[in-house]
């Protein structure tokens, strides 16, 4: 899916209002029930829902939101946000269809003052006496992809309070105060927002959703498509995608009946030291379950018997040293290559890693220590060239070892479009929503994961993916991007096992299903 910027977006809203068509009420109407839908399958009749409206089309969809709500039995309070004296057509409209629905209450408000009389102020109150009233959830429409500048005054006054409400917050399209375009964003100016536990977005994620200074006041997101039309896209530019499962499944090549392991490539993997055999045990297990015809993994000799048992489907490939490797076996024959898993930063390792990186002609996965001495390669040696058809998987502080400090996420994001240009390499910045810069500049954020993920061995478990991945002969754009989908695609579902905090890196390696998927 690509993404879009505002301006996009509009047009987008407008193509679809002229071409389907449909009149822009009516594709109000299809918002509001798209997010009536999420909210009746998420919550129960024991819920009461506090609407807040602004005065333009995202209150509009606040409003449109009670009514359907109501219809369905919930309670519902909408509170009205006299903020300004303008109002949009589509919110009085909806504002009149309200008239028409007595039970439920709309409250104006003009001054900060009035918010302490609002229902449902008191939740300790509630708590005490579960049957005094319903636990309340408050739906933030306030403002949407309109906001032309920073909230001050009864905005600012109101967001605090919703903030402040101790309530479950629901934002509609955008939580209210945030630039939906991460061009826009400025942490030292932007200081009045929602800080939702989910946002119900339309059709697309917003840009700034995908940064983590930006994205932290949307909670979980979920992307409500709400049907505008799709032939307004192939004309559009855009060099951001959003990834998922309908850019991901055209990719999955399938397997045939007369396969056999010789057309599955023969993976290298380069793991491991003393202390961190496991990063070895992930990377090839991982490496395995995505698909690898044979696999080998060199290892010091400490390492043989240790991996020989824990991994018996892999081939082990002793190096020449004890403790840490020296890559004193070549690139040879294998397919593709991951290095640098838990291989530690010794100077022997950096020679004999050198030597590898410089003899090698296959595509490579490089991650984790791998990535700290190619940094000082680098640094050091200015001729010194990345490999062709390498994939790079740092996380935030080794990109910064690679490219640079940066002031914040959206610099960074610079930075790693250059790198990738310049080194004309494949680079994966790993995080919530990882993503992959491409040499030609195209940038793809993932749609898959979550926080159960953030804990060590995750990493090691792509790394393997992506080799597995490259080995079967998936090009580097195409093996980084199955390889991150589903590598959050299986996070998910260890996640949905237990709880987020007793997930391990074997549970996400247990979920791993490189497969065109029906749900
Ligand atoms: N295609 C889609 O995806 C669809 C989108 N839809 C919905 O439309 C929403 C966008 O609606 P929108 O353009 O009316 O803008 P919205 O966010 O309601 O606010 C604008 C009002 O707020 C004002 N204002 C702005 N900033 C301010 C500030 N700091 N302080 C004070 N005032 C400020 C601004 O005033 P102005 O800047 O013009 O002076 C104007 O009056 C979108 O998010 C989605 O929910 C769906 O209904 C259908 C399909
Ligand atoms: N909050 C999160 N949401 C989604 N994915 C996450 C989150 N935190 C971590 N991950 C994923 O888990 C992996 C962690 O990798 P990394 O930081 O290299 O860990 P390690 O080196 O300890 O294995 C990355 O692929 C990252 O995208
Ligand atoms: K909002």
């Amino acid at each position: 899916m690509k993404l879009l910027n505002i301006q996009q977006i509009r047009e987008w809203d407008a193509f679809t209002v002229r071409h389907e068509p449909v009149s822009s009420p009516d594709l109000m109407e299809r918002a509001g029930r798209a997010c009536t839908d999420y909210l009746i399958r998420h919550f129960s009749r024991e819920y009461a829902f506090l609407v807040f409206c602004g005065l333009g089309n995202n209150g509009g969809d606040g409003l449109v939101i009670a009514r359907l709500l109501a219809g369905y039995g919930y309670r519902v309070d909408v509170v009205v946000l006299k903020h300004a004296n303008r109002r949009s057509d589509d919110f009085s409209l909806n504002l009149k269809r309200l008239e028409n629905v007595p039970e439920v209450p709309v409250h104006e408000v003009v001054s900060g003052d009035q918010l302490a009389a609002l229902p449902g102020r008191d939740k300790n109150a509630e708590m005490q006496e579960p049957d005094s009233g319903s636990r309340m959830v408050i739906i933030d429409a306030l403002l949407g992809s309109g906001i032309s500048k920073p909230l001050e005054g009864l905005l600012a006054e109101t967001v605090n309070y919703i903030n402040n409400s101790g309530r479950q917050v629901i934002s509609i399209d955008v939580p209210t105060g945030l630039p939906a375009d991460i061009e826009q964003w400025n942490a030292a100016i932007y200081k009045n927002l929602v800080t939702a536990h989910t946002t119900l977005t339309f059709q697309v994620p917003k840009t700034s959703f995908l940064f983590p200074d930006a994205g932290r006041f949307c909670g979980t997101l979920s992307v409500l498509d709400i049907g505008l039309h799709t032939d307004f896209l192939p004309g559009l530019s855009s060099d951001m995608e959003y990834i998922d499962k309908a850019f991901i499944d055209p990719l999955i090549k399938p397997r045939h009946k007369f396969d056999h392991k010789g057309n599955f490539g023969h993976a290298l993997l380069v793991a491991g030291s003393r202390g961190k055999n496991g990063a070895a045990i992930l990377a090839a297990r991982a490496c395995l379950r995505s698909g690898a015809g044979l696999l080998s993994v060199g290892v010091p000799q400490h390492s043989y018997p240790i991996l020989q048992t824990a991994v018996p489907e892999a081939m082990v490939l002793p190096d020449n040293s004890d403790d840490y490797p020296v890559f004193s076996f070549g690139p040879g024959k294998y397919t593709a290559v991951g290095v640098g898993a838990g291989i530690g930063t010794e100077a022997k390792t950096l020679e004999g890693y050198k030597r590898f990186l410089q003899a090698l002609r296959k595509p490579v996965v490089i991650d984790a220590d791998g990535l700290n001495l190619l940094a000082g390669l680098l640094k050091t040696e200015p001729g010194f060239r990345i490999p062709e058809n390498s994939v790079l998987t740092p996380h935030v502080k080794e990109f910064s070892r690679l490219a640079g400090e940066a002031g914040n996420s959206y610099e960074r994001f610079h930075h790693l479009r250059e790198f990738a240009a310049t080194h004309q390499a494949h680079v994966l910045l790993k995080g919530a929503h990882s993503c992959l810069a491409a040499p030609d500049g195209t940038c793809y954020f993932n749609s898959t994961g979550n926080p159960a993920m953030a804990k060590g061995g995750s990493g090691d478990v792509l790394t393997g993916m992506i080799t597995a991945l490259l080995a079967q002969g998936y090009n580097p754009r195409d093996a980084a991007l199955l390889g991150m989908y589903f590598h959050g695609k299986a996070g998910d579902s260890a996640a949905r096992k237990r709880p987020a905090s007793a997930v391990i890196a074997s549970d996400i390696i247990e979920e791993i299903s490189i497969e065109v998927s029906t749900a």
